[in-house]
């Protein structure tokens, strides 16, 4: 039954993330809008095939949806099917531009394509460890100024769900700032969501040796993903601005400091979702707030909110909502002015004697999950979730 789920999701559900090509938004050209601004569209349109680097599926998805309403008008067409993944992304990027005028459409593609070209030729002009604002990440924002590099997961139509490009370059960014010279390193979340944890899509882009190798690969990008936290040498902080689950709460047994909004939730419901903890759950959560406390949530999937989690041990302080982003940039922008070595050495004396233990946890936990993510528990929640049927 679960490989049959999985064979049905590698049929129904091909890779859009990989197939959405890059000249898309040529395709379709419409005379009919022709403008005071067509000249400067039609520029826009030459610049995207002039692009050295590819912008990645997101804005090429953007892109399509802009060229899409700026010549055909609100979406005109109807909504695929749910595993139609491909048609499903385009027609959701261009359905939430809903009545925008056609002229604005135009003119946010030209900025687009503008911004675009700007940003991707200076990603590869800019000097490591300078402040200044990071380019080149497709669903992050990183930044680095007063100390503090801040790494902002950035896909908030997605509840910032974590798809295989956003472990990528998490891990990137994090390999980035261990070296930079700020002093501390912050994650936090775009728009109402902190995470929404594993984007459940990455279980539907099945390589041609099946389930079996996906689940083995995924199991070493998660082992690779939870090493570098593990490993990171400098005070690393989560500013959690709103609910988190899964693998965005149980990594955070391996922060320094957690900073939660009175909006926050804590949730890692695996049993729901035929899984098992990851992220070291099994052995920081334990340590953190107790066995029992630890199996509500990580067995029976307890959802926590912020002053709980925080009563817990689980979260360093919890601030209201409307005063959140202020207080908490306060105290870091304070921390940072702390010697940065003196702040590294000590992180280093408080959790080096942990970190082979953690990495063996690490290693078990995936080996485990590896073949949860085969049973027909995990497939059919995952099944349930992307037809619709569930959500947690
Ligand atoms: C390499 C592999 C490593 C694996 C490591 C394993 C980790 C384990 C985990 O992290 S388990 C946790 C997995 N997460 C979930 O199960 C959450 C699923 N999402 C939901 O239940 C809900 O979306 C919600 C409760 C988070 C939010 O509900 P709400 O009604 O407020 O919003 P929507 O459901 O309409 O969401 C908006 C759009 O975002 C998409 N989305 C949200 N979360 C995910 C997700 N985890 N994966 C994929 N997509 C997600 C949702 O589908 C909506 O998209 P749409 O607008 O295109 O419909």
């Amino acid at each position: 039954m679960a490989i049959a789920a999985w064979r049905l999701a590698q049929r129904s559900c091909p890779s859009y993330l990989q197939v959405i090509s890059f000249p898309v938004v040529q395709l379709h050209m419409n005379r009919a809008a022709m403008t005071a601004s067509q000249k400067d569209f039609e520029n826009a349109m030459n610049q995207v095939k002039l692009l050295k680097k590819d912008p990645g599926n997101e804005v090429k998805l953007k892109l399509y949806a802009l060229y899409k309403q700026a010549t055909e008008g609100p979406c005109n067409m109807p909504k695929p099917g749910v595993f139609d993944l491909i048609n499903k992304a385009k027609w959701d990027a261009w359905n939430t531009l809903g009545s925008l005028p056609k002229e604005t459409a135009r003119q946010n593609y030209v900025d687009l394509v503008s911004s675009l070209s700007s940003s991707l030729e200076s990603s590869s002009q800019v000097e490591p460890g300078t402040d200044r604002k990071s380019t080149g990440y497709e669903t992050l924002m990183v930044t680095s100024e007063d100390g503090i590099t801040k790494i902002t997961l950035n896909r908030p139509a997605k509840k910032n769900a974590i798809n295989v490009e956003m472990y990528h370059e998490i891990m990137r960014a994090l390999k980035a700032a261990s070296k930079d010279d700020s002093s501390i390193t912050v994650l936090t979340g775009n728009g109402d969501y902190y995470s929404s944890g594993n984007d459940l899509t990455n279980f539907t882009d099945i390589p041609p040796g099946g389930v079996e190798e996906k689940a083995k690969n995924s199991a070493i990008l998660l082992r690779e993903f939870v090493g570098c936290f593990i490993d990171f040498p400098k005070p690393l902080i989560a500013v959690v601005n709103g609910p988190a689950v899964g693998i965005s709460v149980t990594i955070l047994g391996l922060f320094d400091a957690v900073y939660a909004s009175d909006r926050a939730t804590f949730h890692t419901p695996f049993s729901h979702l035929g899984q098992s903890p990851e992220g070291c759950s099994s052995y920081t959560f334990l340590k953190i707030m107790g066995p029992a406390k630890a199996t509500e949530m990580l067995v029976f999937g307890k959802k926590l909110t912020a002053g709980e989690a925080c009563a817990q041990g689980l979260v360093t302080a919890v601030f209201p909502d409307s005063t959140f982003q202020k207080e908490v940039w306060t105290r870091l922008k304070a921390f940072a002015k702390l010697p940065p070595n003196a702040m590294r050495i000590s992180k280093e004396v408080i959790r080096n004697r942990e970190k082979e233990k953690l990495h063996a946890v690490n290693a078990e936990e995936c080996s485990v999950l590896q073949e949860r993510w085969l049973s027909d528990e995990c497939m059919n929640a995952v099944v349930n979730f992307l037809s619709r049927k569930s959500k947690l």
